[in-house]
């Protein structure tokens, strides 16, 4: 932890949003398994940057449209941090979305931010709006909003002055002007070189105008981008986008999952991890084919599989990578569920002996009592697990057995049937003659897999 607390301020994350996220992701990664060829260091970095990708928001966050033309975006910043680029690379998004855009320019104070929008719009062919330096900013909103309702403008993007410094007249304005715009998107732009910073200039901005999400700027240079972690931690409000370089085309929607990999900056352990919880994965799906065709499934297997299937876990994906086997149906995962705690119970009162040789339990009534009691559950239940097992074993394996002479005669239907098979009651005429419809259809002359004689061959 002391590591990534070290990556973390590094990358320019402010230290009490360090502070806290280490120590939650301190107290989510105790209790994690480690995997097998992963050192537990390399395993945390994974944790962590799981953790970070949740915090930034997961997936990118889109522009709230209001329901009634326009939508009004309004800019805020400090001087200097790419606020009216910004607003250029929007208007080409937008457009490029097949939308309808103007831009305003209220920025009356600095001399040729005026005519800078005025050339950006031309760049970007986007209409600007301006009424020159002699009046006030909101009373050019106000202008510029009425003449964008007037062309039916679906986007407005307003560009306001910059301060130096976060200061009174720039927070009344930004304040005057949300009155008169009542904008759905109040974004800020935040330069990422800003550093730790960040989070006291975007908690004042928060608290004084109240942002619905932020602009990343100049992301292109050294940065490791931590302030996109301060501003969601200290706002709760999103990074909607991204701008990467002074030209018009450099913005995108912004992605957590990128940017936690480049605030962490240990891009090759992640990749590491991920890759050996895919080989795990393999060899685990390469073992439990090896025993199916062995017919070596047993109950630690049974369970392993019950309770994965329960947490959809990774056996949920192993079952997957098996040749020909989809993934469960959400029905058969709330099934697994519900008999998780029951296959628990018994499969934790046999020997260790039973558990790794089913045919034990399968042969011997008083195995299957002493089990039923030891876990207080009915010898049925008990009997009715150690014939599933069977079942499944030779499901399996007939399947596999199919699959290994190259031909799969409709796997679905097989699926379909089997369930259709198990809706009908036990020891009906109907059920005999489905499951002799079956067996004839799909097993094949080397799937002859049967349980040991005495129990479940019914
Ligand atoms: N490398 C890089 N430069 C950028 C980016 N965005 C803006 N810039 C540059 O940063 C400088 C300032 O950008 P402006 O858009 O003028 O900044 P502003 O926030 O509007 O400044 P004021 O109008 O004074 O408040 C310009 O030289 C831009 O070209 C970016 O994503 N990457």
């Amino acid at each position: 932890m002391r590591d990534i607390r070290r990556a973390l301020l590094e990358a320019d994350v402010s230290l009490p949003v360090v502070r806290s996220f280490v120590k939650n992701v301190t107290e989510k990664a105790i209790g994690i398994g480690v995997i097998k060829g992963v050192r537990p260091d390399q395993q945390l970095v994974k944790v962590v940057n799981d953790e970070l990708v949740k915090l930034m928001g997961g997936e990118a966050a889109d522009i709230d449209y209001s329901k009634s033309k326009p939508t009004v975006i309004l800019m805020a910043g400090l001087q200097g941090v790419g606020k009216t680029t910004a607003c250029g690379k929007l208007a080409l998004y937008f457009k490029k979305k097949g939308k309808k855009c103007m831009m305003v320019a209220t920025d009356i104070y600095r001399p040729a931010a005026i005519d800078q929008l005025v050339t950006l719009g031309k760049q970007v062919e986007v209409p600007v709006f301006e009424a020159g330096n002699q009046i006030k900013p909101d009373e050019i909103a106000r202008l510029g909003l009425a003449e964008a309702k007037k062309r039916s403008v679906d986007i407005l993007i307003v560009d306001t002055a910059g301060r130096l410094q976060v200061d009174k007249g720039m927070m009344d304005e930004l304040k005057q002007m949300k009155k008169v715009l009542n904008p759905s998107e109040v974004l800020l732009v935040v330069d990422a070189m800003t550093g730790q910073e960040a989070a006291a200039l975007v908690s004042a901005f928060n608290l004084e105008i109240g942002i619905t999400g932020a602009i990343l700027t100049k992301l292109d240079g050294d940065s490791r981008g931590g302030a996109a972690l301060s501003v969601r931690e200290v706002s709760g409000r999103p990074i909607k986008f991204v701008g990467q370089g002074e030209s018009m085309e450099a913005l995108e929607p912004f992605y957590p999952d990128r940017m936690a990999g480049r605030i962490l900056g240990m891009g090759d352990v992640l990749s590491f991890v991920e890759k050996a919880q895919e080989v795990m994965l393999e060899e685990e799906a390469e073992e439990l084919q090896k025993k199916i065709m062995e017919a070596k499934f047993d109950f630690n297997d049974f369970l392993k599989q019950t309770r994965a299937l329960a947490r959809m876990g990774p056996m949920n994906r192993v079952v997957s990578l098996l040749p020909g086997m989809g993934k469960m149906s959400q029905e058969q995962i709330r099934e697994a569920e519900k008999s998780l705690k029951i296959v628990e119970s018994m499969i934790s009162s046999m020997t260790p002996k039973e558990r790794s040789n089913p045919e034990l339990l399968a042969q011997s009534p008083s195995r299957r009592r002493r089990v039923a009691l030891g876990s207080g559950r009915s010898q049925e239940q008990v009997s009715q697990m150690v014939s599933q097992l069977f079942q499944m074993r030779a499901r399996m394996k007939n399947l596999m057995s199919i699959m290994q002479g190259g031909s799969i005669p409709g796997l679905d239907n097989l699926e379909e049937a089997w369930k259709a098979a198990r809706k009908v009651p036990p020891g009906t005429a109907k059920r005999k003659r489905v499951r002799m419809e079956l067996k004839s259809k799909y097993s094949s002359p080397q799937a002859a897999t049967v349980a040991p004689k005495g129990f479940g061959s019914r």
